[in-house]
């Protein structure tokens, strides 16, 4: 086969990606080594799992590892693997391009300053690529398993915008990276230094990372004669796969470490969860909470999902199976003793062992979860991450709905600060003598919930309210209706029910309402079918009027969510309460002016609206409304 020489120009993604990884990256540099290894351990996985069905893969070596090897004259370190290795066209792709889905889209946000931009970078994940962060030219030259030593090819890149991709024989399978050290990164020829970050980074990974340990010459040594031992690679890490070992004999470094490699995350886990469980079911999983959220975590086809080994073989990645989707973020791995080495992604969508593996690792998640809520600090980072995501449970998952709403947190009128740090068990344990619901909004935003007239008699009374304001939370609520026994309701639908009035309260409302009947009625007259009813408002103080929802009604959240969606909403005419302690109310039914009364009442229904929904069907009819009142006043 003739060389073949090609250049190649990298995605341009990978161009920008390269740019900013010395800059970016360099404080922390010698992660690299971890980066590389971790691919190289992957390789290795992806080697076992296909010779699972031809030995033949193997060529007759099974003994996976990983080696570095030093040229201090040519200023190189290569870390040599005997993995699955890339064919020709694998190279051209996975060392030009990026294939994580939304990567354009990523790259676009980047700002250009550096401290930023490698926050940004680490939480992307620069694999391969970090290689160049010490190295100023790359050499890949790699085998795929299953092929002629003639299937070779060499890949070279100074990492400039282009590589180089050439045929050569190589006998042995895997592959091998040479990094061209830069000048003043000679510290990484150094084989203690590599040892320590092997160490720190790579202990736990399941082959062994190898070194070569020099021969000693025959010598003497107190009159006696020690023979000469001749060099040999020999492993630096301990090479036993980490969820294997006993929970004592693992630090929490280790934990991190092995994060890292199996989430290829950056920033250490917030917590994790090692379990192994025998009897009915045997399986060991190893789950851990990320401290950031993936740049890809809203991207419809972000990759997610434990990795799957059954009896400790390395299956697939992604096994999206073993968790809701509301728990889409937990990282980690289980090993399964029940599956069948076989198994592929359609056996495990309908298997009996998955589904009790799905219900076991879900529990286990959310007890991960409740565990890290003790920790204040810690939780609030998870929650300002993923509460989002996990918001999305009590609409998956019945079953978990208590569990998962112990979870949840809002901010509310306790503080009146947009953090959202009240858990709905908080709450019910500040809940006023009497109160026997939690009460809610859903609005636009923070601000538009803080200062919605529909908590003004609620604020009065000292009565909290949670305050929501995120796309996902009008969903949440019209899946999490009840809390500890407790109803849930929202502030702007139906009746509040506060029963905690005395007597004599009671009887002042009710003869209030009796009073008022006439004005109910002339309002009702002038607003005609633009309301569905008009009420005595028992939540508002301060504002003259207001509209709710009726019980079953959408509300105007819900509204809003499916126009913006671009759906056809039914018309759901609202009920329009009055304030019949405003002095503007007051003043309205003293107008004997029948006409002038249909106009007030009209622009007292449109102010109400907008404060509610934000925006009027027929917003010049308001103006119009407004300038005739205005000049009939200045007359
Ligand atoms: N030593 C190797 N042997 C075989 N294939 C490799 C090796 N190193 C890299 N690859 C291939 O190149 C791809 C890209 O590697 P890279 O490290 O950039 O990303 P990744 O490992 O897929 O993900 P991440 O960026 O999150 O680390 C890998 O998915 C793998 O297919």
């Amino acid at each position: 086969m003739s060389a073949q020489t090609e250049t190649h120009g990298f995605q341009t993604e990978v161009s920008q990606l390269l740019k900013l990884v010395t800059h970016s990256l360099y404080s922390n540099k010698e992660i690299f080594l971890r980066e590389l290894v971790s691919n190289a351990a992957d390789a290795a996985d992806k080697l076992r799992y296909k010779a699972l069905e031809s030995a033949d893969l193997y060529e007759g070596d099974g003994q996976l590892r990983v080696r570095l090897s030093v040229d201090k004259d040519a200023g190189t370190l290569s870390i040599i693997d005997n993995g699955i290795g890339m064919t020709r066209d694998e190279v051209i792709e996975h060392l030009g391009t990026i294939a994580k889905s939304g990567t354009a889209d990523f790259f676009s946000k980047l700002s250009g300053d550096a401290a930023k931009d490698s926050q940004l970078i680490g939480q992307f994940g620069v694999g391969f690529y970090s290689a160049f962060i010490v190295a100023d030219k790359v050499t890949v030259r790699s085998r795929a398993a299953g092929y002629g030593a003639d299937a070779g090819v060499e890949w070279v890149s100074a990492g400039e915008g282009d590589f180089t991709v050439t045929n050569i024989d190589k006998p042995e399978r895997g592959t091998e990276i040479v990094l061209h050290l830069r000048d003043e990164e000679r510290e990484f020829l150094d084989e203690w230094r590599l040892k320590q970050i092997i160490t720190k980074y790579s202990d736990h990974i399941s082959i062994p990372v190898e070194m070569w340990e020099a021969g000693t010459p025959e010598r003497e040594e107190d009159g006696e004669t020690i023979a000469a031992t001749e060099g040999q690679w020999s492993a630096v890490n301990k090479a036993t796969a980490l969820w294997t070992l006993a929970k004592s004999e693992i630090s929490d470094d280790d934990y991190k470490a092995f994060y890292k490699h199996v989430a290829h995350d950056w920033d250490d886990p917030l917590i994790w969860a090692h379990n192994k469980v025998e009897g009915k079911q045997e399986y060991t999983s190893l789950l851990y909470i990320p401290s950031r959220a993936p740049f890809d975590l809203w991207n419809r086809e972000n990759q997610h999902g434990l990795k799957l080994y059954v009896q400790r073989v390395f299956i697939m990645d992604e096994a999206k199976q073993f968790l809701p989707q509301y728990l889409r973020f937990v990282k980690g791995l289980v090993d399964s003793n029940d599956l069948p080495l076989n198994v592929s992604r359609e056996i495990l969508q309908d298997s009996k062992v998955t589904q009790s593996l799905r219900s076991a690792l879900t529990k286990r998640a959310l007890s991960m979860l409740s565990k890290l809520a003790k920790d204040d600090a810690a939780y609030q980072t998870f929650w300002d991450q993923f509460g989002a995501v996990l918001k999305e449970g009590p609409a998956e998952d019945m079953a978990n709905q208590e569990a998962i709403a112990k979870l949840l947190r809002f901010a509310s009128t306790h503080s009146d600060e947009p953090t959202a740090n009240v858990s709905l068990e908080q709450y019910v344990a500040r809940m006023k003598a009497g109160q026997d619901k939690i009460y809610f909004i859903v609005a636009d935003s923070f601000n538009a919930a803080k200062n919605s007239p529909h908590l003004e008699l609620l604020r009065k009374k000292g009565i909290e309210v949670l305050l929501l304001s995120e796309r996902i939370d009008e969903w949440l609520m019209s899946h999490l209706t009840e809390f500890d026994g407790k109803a849930l309701v929202s502030v702007t639908r139906g009746d509040l029910g506060l029963d905690d009035l005395s007597d004599e309260e009671k009887a002042e409302q009710e003869k209030q309402e009796a009073d008022s009947k006439p004005l109910l009625a002339r309002f009702e007259a002038s607003l005609g079918d633009k309301v569905k009813a008009v009420k005595v408002s028992h939540r508002l103080t301060d504002t003259p009027a207001c509209i709710v929802a009726d019980e079953h009604d959408m509300s105007s959240q819900m509204i809003k969510l499916m126009q913006a969606a671009g759906q056809s909403v039914p018309q759901v005419k609202p009920i329009f309460e009055l304030n019949l302690t405003h002095p503007l109310v007051h003043k309205l039914a003293d107008e004997q002016d029948e006409d002038r009364f249909g106009q007030w009442a009209q622009l007292l229904l449109s102010q109400a609206t907008l404060a509610e929904r934000g925006s009027l069907e027929d917003p010049s009819e308001f103006v119009n409304q407004l300038n005739s009142l205005w000049l009939d006043l200045s007359r």
